[in-house]
């Protein structure tokens, strides 16, 4: 129900300066006036819009006086909902925050659900779907570059480049229209070519966006970068020196670490959540081989591998059965403990990866090129995040994949000298697809799977 009025704690719960409980609808002043004293006994109904008032929240029911706070006022329509809004500015603590929604719950207003309040600036128009998911960007952001991209998708840079690709594509559709009422073979051999190279021109500037989604979904969800190797070999240590923190316990007994260990770093702008796990071996504890069990799950479902070897020993079995295990994935390897006197067969490792690093984690040499490694990884034959539209949402890459295929089926039918209309239906559905990332025309079921992955109180 959209016009029922709701409420919320729009801050994070804990101990802060202030905590903020929101309302949106239309009943958002008359609800708050319930619970509202002023300190001047000014009567909030008259308060003009973009303005603030100082006073009591008050329990109707006791009388109790619940927190001394600031309440503003935004008329609808120019709010972030589009709605009516009002917002009560507490104390911050749980327990002020808390007993102020709850007699706002109380006096009419109903509990949001997540992301609801953003729900409402969509479906109220003020910002289409691609720009409300980035809302929630914006709020996750690990890095400036990841946060810039967020910000300029609010902004609607996305969903210009999208409106103008469907705008491409519904010329071509009225091309087509325009064309069907002559018999066939009168259509002229120039319209289907200048046709085909428009539609083409659609799926080039669609394949760029493909192309960088890659990138584009590291900025938003962070490059997942799993440390792997035999116990002992300094995975620890090297998940310290990235993270310039001791973080994960390092001894000189194989087998120390014992669970996953998660991070989140950044490297030069680019968000990584990095992972420290068991050393894989063969082992009768039963704890430790849960550990490596969970190495080998995370390696599965890893963007990139760092696989740690100890230059300082040659080559044993249990580094073998990792190369094995790491076949076909993004992998740097990195050749620790270089201060030791060299005992691996380094040409053999660098016949068997393209990526090698020299590190001596522990004498604090070789981080920066383990660093740059990944950076140059990430970004091998692809863009920056600057000044570039980048698909960051897995969601937008997948629509972009199924708009094009529909255009390149378009194309054959159109190149096969069928008639005209058959490809038009293609067009269509690839129109529809583009129409889902703005959300002009997109299911329900998709709208509520975006919203209720969002924090409450936004
Ligand atoms: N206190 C507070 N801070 C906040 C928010 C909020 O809701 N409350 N926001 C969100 O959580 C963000 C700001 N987002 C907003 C987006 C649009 C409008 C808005 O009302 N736009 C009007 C223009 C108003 C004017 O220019 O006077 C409009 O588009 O018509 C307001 C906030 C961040 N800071
Ligand atoms: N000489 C030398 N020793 C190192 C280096 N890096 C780590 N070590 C030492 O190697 C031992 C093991 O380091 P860890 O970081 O705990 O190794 P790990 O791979 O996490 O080991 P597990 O958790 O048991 O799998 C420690 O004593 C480290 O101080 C290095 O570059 N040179
Ligand atoms: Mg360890």
């Amino acid at each position: 129900m959209l016009n029922d009025t709701i409420a919320a704690i729009s801050t994070a719960i804990g101990e802060g300066g202030i905590g903020i409980v929101r309302l949106s609808g239309d009943k958002s002043l008359e609800i708050a006036s319930k619970v509202f004293k002023s300190a001047k006994g000014k009567d909030i109904k008259e308060m003009r819009s973009y303005s603030m008032a100082y006073g009591y929240i008050v329990d109707p029911e006791t009388n109790e006086i619940i927190d001394e706070v600031i309440l503003s006022y935004m008329k609808a329509p120019n709010t972030y909902t589009r709605e009516d809004i009002v917002e009560i500015n507490c104390h911050g603590g749980v327990l002020a925050v808390k007993k102020v929604l709850s007699v706002v719950l109380k006096s009419g207003a109903r509990l949001a659900e997540p992301g609801e309040f953003t729900k409402r600036a969509f479906l109220n128009g003020r910002i289409d779907l691609s720009q409300a998911e980035a809302v929630i960007d914006l709020i996750r952001a690990k890095t400036d570059d990841s946060l810039n991209l967020a910000v300029n998708q609010l902004k609607g840079k996305l969903s210009q480049k999208i409106n103008s690709l469907m705008d491409k594509l519904l010329g071509c559709l009225a091309h087509i229209e325009a064309t069907v009422d002559f018999p066939e073979d009168d259509v002229d051999e120039l319209v289907v070519n200048k046709l085909v190279s428009d539609l083409q021109f659609i799926v080039s500037e669609i394949d760029y966006l493909i192309k960088n989604a890659e990138s584009g979904k590291i900025f938003r969800e962070g490059l997942r970068t799993t440390i792997v190797g035999k116990p002992n070999v300094g995975k620890s240590s090297l998940l310290n020196a990235l993270l310039e923190e001791k973080r994960a316990i390092v001894t000189d007994i194989p087998g120390t670490t014992r669970d996953v260990i998660e991070e989140y770093i950044n490297i030069d702008g680019v968000p990584i959540v990095l992972v420290d796990t068991a050393g894989i071996r063969k082992t009768d504890d039963i704890v430790e081989n849960i550990g490596v069990e969970k190495s080998k799950e995370y390696l599965q479902n890893a963007d990139l591998i760092l696989f740690m070897l100890d230059a300082s020993r040659p080559l044993e079995k249990e580094d073998e059965e990792i190369i094995d295990l790491i076949k076909g994935k993004n992998v740097i390897a990195i050749l620790n403990k270089m201060d030791l006197p060299t005992a691996i067969d380094v040409d053999y490792v660098k016949g068997r990866f393209k990526h090698v690093v020299n590190a001596s984690v522990k004498k604090e040499h070789g981080i920066d090129e383990i660093k740059k490694a990944i950076v140059d990884l990430v970004f091998e034959g692809r863009v920056s995040s600057k000044n570039e539209i980048l698909v960051t949402n897995v969601r937008h890459k997948d629509a972009l994949v199924k708009a094009k295929e529909s255009i390149v089926k378009g194309i054959e039918t159109i190149k096969s000298g069928l008639p005209l209309d058959l490809a038009s239906v293609e067009l269509k559905d690839s129109y529809l697809k583009l129409g889902e990332i703005t959300g002009n025309i997109v299911a329900e079921d998709i709208i509520d799977r975006i919203f209720c992955d969002f924090c409450i109180g936004k």
